[in-house]
């Protein structure tokens, strides 16, 4: 049966370059300009999307947000009620159940389960039940299911699940939003869109979902959407690429591999000469090659993988690697080392760094002469300044304070750690002692850092020339230099593999993305039937299921025999496993990360080289390319690179 096509939900599905959020704001400004009593609800993928586009546009009745912080101010509101309360207990009772029973004795649920019962006497669903008065969002990756604490995942799911039980409070979406954008739909969560999708279908306002599938680099979307992408509207088309020159333009044509994606060069652009073609350097030392690049671009955008990568290229890797090591920035904790590096204003909720970038913002205004704007820092920021030591009411009064700054100042310039500069600090008074006493044993380790490393990172944060590939996402740079690297763990890319299959295949993001989904079910369906993870296999629960699992893989086999991904990816591991089927090698042939590792590789190529708009240079460790390095070179010239050695 063919679904019926829906006419107020649209589906702008477009590469990179293409203007989707220009449109955005076209769309937003226009609709405004003819209903002004309209009002418009854009929901962006970060916070710091958000911030940019509401400096364009930023009036009345037009709200963007990330999607957390529209689901938590629109479905907040009802936290408290009843009827509420019981649907959080329907939704999560069993995890709650689960956890209080804790059957595998997991030491991190058993300590919890302890802290309850010391802070409450006892612990039981009842007694939980009877605690939980209200619920509310703890911002964090984590729930707090026992105090009605709820994570940034499950605010989705709850708010989808109030929508679906009181569709009042879902109609109250299209009673005040005439117009709502989802810009990156790709990686939104398939509960958000289909939240959204229910809420506007059937009704007069209308819903527009812009992104591109190829842009997909987190792991938010499961596919379960894809049925309702096939019944959108998809009149609104966007086939001019505005942001490169007609070479980079073509090179991603030919990655994309798929003509209902093809993008032509913006006319404005074909007159811009690049200093270079679209260009791959094989080189030995990375690294040593960069240094060199970097002398003849100065203001190149570097590409790194990893954040360690990117520190360290700024000079701040120690800095990154020590306070990413502290517990409260650790996995799933609200803040982590790099929101704690990347923020110099007075937000910075790191007591250490709050202060560093404090000093240095002083310091510049001491260099400078600027007494009026030290005075005024001073005084915003009373927690950290003795406010009476920096009193200035006489001009001998001035006449010291410009001493101690002089001898902040020279300590800020010399060669010693971050501990000794802040005994410096100490010594001088200006500062509350408890202030920097409380930055505690915890930060021991940090603390052993060269200030120099702090120095780095604040020129770097001035202004920024190294990212990870991962966040890039919308930005445009003149010259880009995209570093090809491997992760195998947080966040998971193969990108020598992705090349090696690239170089044997022609591949597309729909044949790779199919076959990712198609085998990922495979392997669900044989985790559900053996009931424990793959990865969790051992030599007993294999022994147990061993029949089952021969038949499985020679089902694979034969199922995938011709799929050339199949051959590149995984053929390898089955002919091992037939030949020898034991534990480690099922583990091999079932991997799901296998495929992923290079689907996701694939996707953050694109995204790096698209972020240029008129010098591309790739850097490739030679030796990781060596055993295909002729067929290598010939794909890439094909796609419309030079190649460097
Ligand atoms: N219609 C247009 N005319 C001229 N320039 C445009 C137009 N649309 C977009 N641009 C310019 O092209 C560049 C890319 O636009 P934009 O960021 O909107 O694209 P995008 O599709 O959102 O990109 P990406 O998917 O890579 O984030 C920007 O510099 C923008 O100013």
């Amino acid at each position: 049966m063919v679904a019926e096509l829906i006419n107020n939900i649209f589906l702008v599905n477009a590469p990179a370059g293409s203007g989707k959020t220009t449109k955005i704001k076209s769309m937003i400004i226009s609709h405004k300009v003819e209903f002004p009593e309209n009002n418009i609800l854009c929901i962006t993928y970060t916070k710091r999307a958000a911030e940019e586009l509401k400096k364009d546009i930023n009036s009345k009745g037009i709200y963007i947000s990330t999607i957390h912080s529209f689901l938590h101010s629109f479905v907040n509101i009802y936290f408290s009620k009843s009827e509420i309360v019981d649907l959080y207990f329907e939704v999560f009772g069993d995890l709650i159940r689960n956890d209080i029973v804790n059957e595998k004795q997991k030491e991190n649920i058993t300590a919890r389960n302890q802290r309850y019962i010391d802070k409450h006497g006892t612990l039981s669903f009842e007694v939980i039940k009877n605690n939980i008065k209200s619920i509310y969002y703890n911002e964090s990756a984590n729930d707090h299911l026992y105090k009605g604490g709820l994570s940034h995942d499950s605010l989705i799911l709850f708010s989808e699940k109030i929508f679906d039980k009181f569709p009042k409070i879902k109609k109250r979406i299209t009673q005040k939003y005439q117009r709502i954008f989802i810009d990156e739909y790709q990686d939104s969560a398939s509960s958000v869109l289909r939240m959204f999708y229910k809420a506007v279908i059937d009704t007069t306002s209308n819903l527009y979902f812009l992104g591109d599938k190829m842009q997909q680099i987190y792991k938010n979307y499961d596919g379960f959407f894809e049925d309702e992408l096939k019944t959108l509207n998809t009149e609104i088309k966007l086939d001019i690429n505005h942001r490169s020159i007609p070479d980079i333009v073509s090179v991603l044509n030919n990655i994309y591999n798929d003509e209902e994606f093809y993008q032509s060069p913006s006319s404005k652009n074909s007159a811009i000469i690049p200093a270079h073609p679209p260009r791959v350097i094989l080189c030995d030392n990375i690294h040593d090659r960069l240094e060199i690049e970097k002398s003849s671009y100065p203001d190149a955008l570097l590409l790194f993988l990893l954040n360690q990568q990117r520190f360290n290229s700024i000079g701040a890797g120690e800095l990154y690697s020590r306070l990413n090591r502290l517990e409260k920035y650790s996995y799933g904790k609200q803040l982590n080392a790099v929101n704690i590096l990347s923020d110099n204003t007075n937000e910075n909720s790191d007591s250490l760094f709050k202060l560093l970038f404090l000093v240095e913002k002083v310091l510049e205004h001491y260099k400078n002469s600027n007494l009026g704007s030290i005075i005024h820092n001073i005084k915003i920021n009373s927690k950290i300044f003795d406010l009476n030591m920096c009193k200035i009411t006489s001009h001998q009064h001035k006449v010291d304070f410009n001493i101690l700054l002089s001898q902040i100042y020279d300590s800020f310039h010399k060669e010693h750690s971050i501990h000794d500069f802040l005994i410096s600090l100490r010594k001088t008074n200006i500062f509350k002692t408890n202030y920097i006493d409380e930055i505690g044993d915890e930060y021991s380790e940090v603390l052993e850092v060269g200030l120099n490393e702090f120095k780095a990172l604040s020129n770097y944060l001035n202004n920024p020339k190294v990212s990870t590939q991962h966040g890039v996402k919308g930005e445009s740079h003149n010259s880009v230099f995209f570093i090809a690297e491997d992760s195998f763990k947080n966040p998971v890319v193969h990108m020598h593999k992705f090349l090696k299959l690239w170089t044997s295949t022609d591949l597309s993001l729909n044949s790779l993305e199919s076959f990712y989904y198609e085998y990922n079910e495979c392997v669900a369906d044989t985790v559900n039937h053996i009931g424990c993870k793959i990865s969790e296999l051992n030599r007993d629960s294999y022994d147990t299921h061993s029949t089952f699992l021969n038949d499985r893989i020679e089902q694979l086999n034969k199922r995938f025999e011709g799929n050339l991904i199949f051959k590149g990816l995984y053929e390898g591991h089955y002919n091992k496993y037939l030949l020898r089927p034991n534990v480690s090698n099922i583990k091999e042939c079932l991997k799901e990360s296998t495929v992923y590792g290079v689907l996701s590789a694939y996707r953050l190529f694109y995204v790096g080289c698209s972020r240029a708009k008129k010098n591309l240079t790739i850097f490739i460790k030679k030796a990781n390319v060596e055993e295909y390095s002729q067929n290598f070179i010939g794909k890439l010239e094909r796609i419309g690179f030079s190649v460097e050695d």
